[in-house]
Order: C-alpha cells, then structure tokens, then sequence
C-alpha cells in the first residue's frame, strides 16, 4: 500500500515541481530580457536625439516631422527589441535542436539524422519562405506607415486652417486612403505568414513518423526498448516547440532590417553647421561681421554680396521685400548655415571656430515665428535662464509689456502656454519669446519682425523698452514695420541680395 501510495505521488509532485520551475523561470527571464530591451532602446534614443540635433537644419528641409518622429520612437524601439525578438529565439533554437538532435542520435543515429533534417527545413527553409513572401509587403507598408504618419501630424497640427479652408473632408479621405493601404499592406502579410505558419505542424508530424520509423526498425533490432519510443516522440515535439518561434523571429529580423536603414539614413544626412573640434573662447566686446557673403538656397542664389558689421551698443535695420533673404542673414549670423563665399566673423574669427552653445549664449535671436514648449510661463522663461529668480522673471515681463496680461491669467506665471504656446495669442508669444532673451542678456540681439503682430503703440513701447534694458547689445532688427526704426543707428535695404544703406537711415 505505501508502495503504491509512493508511486503516485513522486511523478505528481515531480509534474508540479517543474510546472512552477518552469513559471519562475519564465518570469525571470521576461523580466531580464526585458530589462536589457528597454535598457538597449533608452541609449538608442540617447544615441540618435544627439546624432541628429547637429541635423535640424537637413532634418527640417529634407524630412518631414511626422515621419522623424515616427523612425525616431519607432524605429529606436525596433532597434532596441533585436536582442529579445531575434537574438533570444535564435539562441534558444540553435541550443535546443542541438541537444535533441544530439540526445535523439544516441539513441539511434537514424531517427538523429531525420530530426535534424526537420529542424533545418523548419528552422531555415520556413523562416527563409516567410521573409519572401512578406519582405516586399512589409517594406511598403513601413513606407506607407511613415507617410501615415507624417500626414497624421500635418493635418493635426494645421487642423484650424484646413478647417478655415474648408478642406478637412479632403484630408480626412487622403487619411482614410493611407491608413486603408497600411490595413491592407498588414493582411497580406498576416495571410501569408499564417499560411507558412501551418505547414509547421505538418512538418512537425512527418518528422515525429519518420523518427518513429527509424525507431522501430532499431526496435526490432532490438537496439532500443519500446518505452524508448514515446520518449523519442516527445523529444521530437520539444525540439520543434524551440524552433516555433523562428518564424516570428525572421519577421522581426526584417522589421530591425528596415529600422536600422531608415535610423540610418537620417543620421547620414549633412550637418549644415559642423561643431569645432577645437572652439575658441569667446572675445569680449567685439564686433559681428558678415564680409561678402554669398548664399545659395535651393539652387537659388538668395544672397549675392553681404557686407555688414555691427558693433556692441550699435543698432541696425534690415528692411527689404517678402522673399529677398532677410531672415536668411539672421540665420547666418546663428550659424544655423553657413556662407557658400565670404565670412561671418566674431571679433577677427569666422563663427565656425564657436560652439552652438557658444554662440547662443552671445547672440539671443527672435525668430519670425518663436517655439514656446508645453509647460507653463514659468517653464518657458526658465528654459531660458534656468537661475532666473522670479523677480527677474517678472522684471523681463515687465520690459515686453506681458506682466499685466500674465497676471491677469488664472495661475499667472503657472499658467499653461499650451504646445506651441497655443494658449497664447501671437503678440503674447512674440513678446514671452523676446522676454526669454531679455533675461539671457546676450551681447547680441538678432530681432526678425520684433513689433509684428502687435498695436504700433505697445511695439515703439517694447522696443524702447528693451533697448534700454540692454544698452550694451549690438542689435540687428529685421523688419517690414516703422516701429523699429527710429530707434536705429543705421538702416539697410536688402535688394538684389545686397544691402543698401538707406538715405537718412544713418543716425
Ligand atoms: N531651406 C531653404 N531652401 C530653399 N530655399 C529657401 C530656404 N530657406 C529660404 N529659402 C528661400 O530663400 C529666400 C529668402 O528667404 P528669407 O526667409 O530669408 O526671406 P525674407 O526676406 O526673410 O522674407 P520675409 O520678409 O517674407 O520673411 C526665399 O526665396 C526663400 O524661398
């Protein structure tokens, strides 16, 4: 009796024993593998954001946003995943059709050569037949997926003037029409993968009859017992249960394939404005200049011949036609790009021997259209000076005018701008963009139209005010409005990709 009772009890326990080995198990290697995944993609992203914030230029002209975001969070993640997605599965079938290719042949050879034949044919001819038929597809739909995308955040981003304009019904059917592609693009490939998917099992059970075969004629050889058979069979299952996940894994390999060419070829795209391997400290009091620059854009020559200086303290204007390259000069002078002929110089040295930080910190520009981020008032002007105490932050208020508008708001400076500063009128933008440089209180201010978008009165009223807040700054303001103007030294009229100095602009 307490035999029988053994009996029944070590193999119940034994089965439980392994079924909870076999759970713990499992759970640690998620939760390691899982772990070096995010810890993989988390550099990746670290990795890229640094290799192309040096290509905002080439980004912004030659990709679209949307679909750098798209291969900038998708794509890292992809990239991140290939040791889980491939490596692992990979790993787990070679070891695991080695030992039961192995374990199987010292019990008969034959039935050892039949599952290795099995294994390969599931292991790589399966994998191979799947990446044929679903690479092409795959591949159209990462491209369509990315223009998906990069549509998907145009039209959000520019949904009031589509609606202004009448023509979300458009854009919603171009969306509609991409998505159903995408949706199409992702069924081809899952019938086809399904298909390959089942020709497993099949493989799987002509293996276990072949390996049975083999066994029986060593069976009646009497080289094996016939408890050894099930044993054989079951092994043969296990193997194949291993290499299952290969399938799965070549579809991955082809998804790490695409990602790691499209993160590529963004990384190889140019840097406009490369950094000195060697910068120059900064002089002090110096002048900018710009001598005889000429610029192409586009194929088009927008500047011809730019000669310019501007001293600390000194005040100059740049008037011109819509179009004629004004903005490009303040570009020029933040090295965002750089001249084709001619230099742009601080002090007796070309900016390219400055770092960006450098140069940000000495020249502040407003750009025509000023970014503000998600967060509130606060936020965005200590994104400008991070040690601005709030006396400072409200004095900079103060000289552009905002402080009563910001006071009036529900949490004040905590006010959320909303992204983009969306939450903010244009004037109030412009003016919070001009208070972040007002707190910085760089040598130089480049101001592209600094009064638009607000009364004549409050834009006289603003400049002077933050003239006088920086009196030691040389300023360059660009601008189609009067308001600048008499507070100028000099005034020039950019023609021709040229600049004139204007009758009586000099002051
Ligand atoms: N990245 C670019 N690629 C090609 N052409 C460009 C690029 N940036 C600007 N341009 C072209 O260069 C010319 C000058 O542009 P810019 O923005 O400097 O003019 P602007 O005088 O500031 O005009 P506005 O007064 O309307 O702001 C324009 O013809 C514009 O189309």
């Amino acid at each position: 009796m307490a035999q029988n009772m053994f009996n029944i009890t070590l193999p119940a326990a034994g089965v439980r024993f392994f079924a909870t080995v076999r759970i713990v198990a499992r759970y640690g290697e998620r939760l390691i593998t899982h772990d070096a995944a995010l810890r993989v993609t988390g550099k990746l992203r670290v990795w890229s954001f640094k290799t192309l914030a040096p290509r905002s230029e080439s980004l912004a002209t030659q990709a679209r946003s949307g679909d750098v975001l798209s291969r900038f969070v998708h794509d890292t993640e992809q990239l991140g995943q290939f040791p889980l997605d491939v490596g692992l599965p990979v790993g787990t079938a070679l070891v695991g059709a080695l030992v039961a290719v192995g374990v199987t042949s010292l019990f008969n050879p034959a039935s050892g050569l039949v599952l290795a034949i099995g294994l390969s044919v599931g292991g790589l001819a399966l994998p191979w037949l799947i990446g044929v038929l679903t690479d092409p597809l795959s591949q159209k739909q990462r491209e369509n997926t990315a223009r998906l995308h990069a549509d998907m955040l145009e039209t959000l981003q520019g949904m009031a003037d589509i609606l202004a304009n009448g023509a979300a019904q458009r854009c919603m059917g171009r969306l509609h029409q991409r998505q159903t592609t995408v949706n199409r693009l992702i069924l081809g490939q899952a019938w086809r993968s399904h298909i390959v998917r089942q020709l497993l099992p099949i493989l799987t059970m002509l293996c276990v009859l072949g390996v049975l075969f083999c066994a029986s004629e060593a069976l009646q050889a009497g080289h094996l017992t016939t408890a050894q058979l099930p044993m054989l069979a079951m092994g043969v299952l296990a193997a194949f249960e291993m290499i299952a996940p290969l399938m799965e894994a070549r579809l991955a390999y082809e998804r790490f394939v695409q990602a790691a060419q499209r993160a590529g070829a963004l990384c190889a795209l140019p840097i406009a404005t490369p950094e000195p391997s060697t910068p120059v400290a900064l002089p002090q009091h110096a002048p900018l200049a710009l001598r005889h620059v000429q610029l192409s854009l586009g194929g088009h020559k927008v500047l011809n011949d730019v000669t310019f200086s501007l001293a600390p303290g000194e005040r100059c204007a740049i008037t011109g036609p819509s179009g004629a390259g004004k903005s490009t000069i303040s570009r020029l002078i933040m090295r965002l790009i750089d001249p084709d002929h001619g230099s742009v110089t601080l002090g007796d040295k070309p900016l390219n021997h400055f770092t960006t930080e450098q140069l940000s910190h000495e020249i502040g520009m407003l750009s025509q259209t000023p970014h503000l981020f998600q967060g509130s008032v606060r936020r965005n002007l200590l994104m400008a000076d991070p040690q601005a105490t709030e006396a400072q932050m409200i004095a900079a208020l103060h000289i552009v005018d905002l402080h009563e508008e910001v006071n009036a708001m529900p949490q004040g400076l905590d006010t959320l701008c909303g992204e983009h500063g969306t939450r903010l009128s244009g004037g109030q933008m412009r003016r919070l963009a001009l208070a972040q440089i007002v707190l910085r209180r760089p040598s130089f201010l480049v101001l592209d139209e600094p009064t638009e978008s607000l009364p004549p009165s409050m834009g006289t009223h603003i400049i002077d005010n933050v003239l006088a807040a920086l009196p030691q700054a040389g300023v360059l303001c660009i601008t189609h409005r009067p308001e600048p103007l008499p507070f100028m030294n000099r005034v020039f009229r950019l023609h021709n990709g040229a600049l004139i100095a204007e009758e009586g602009g000099e002051r």
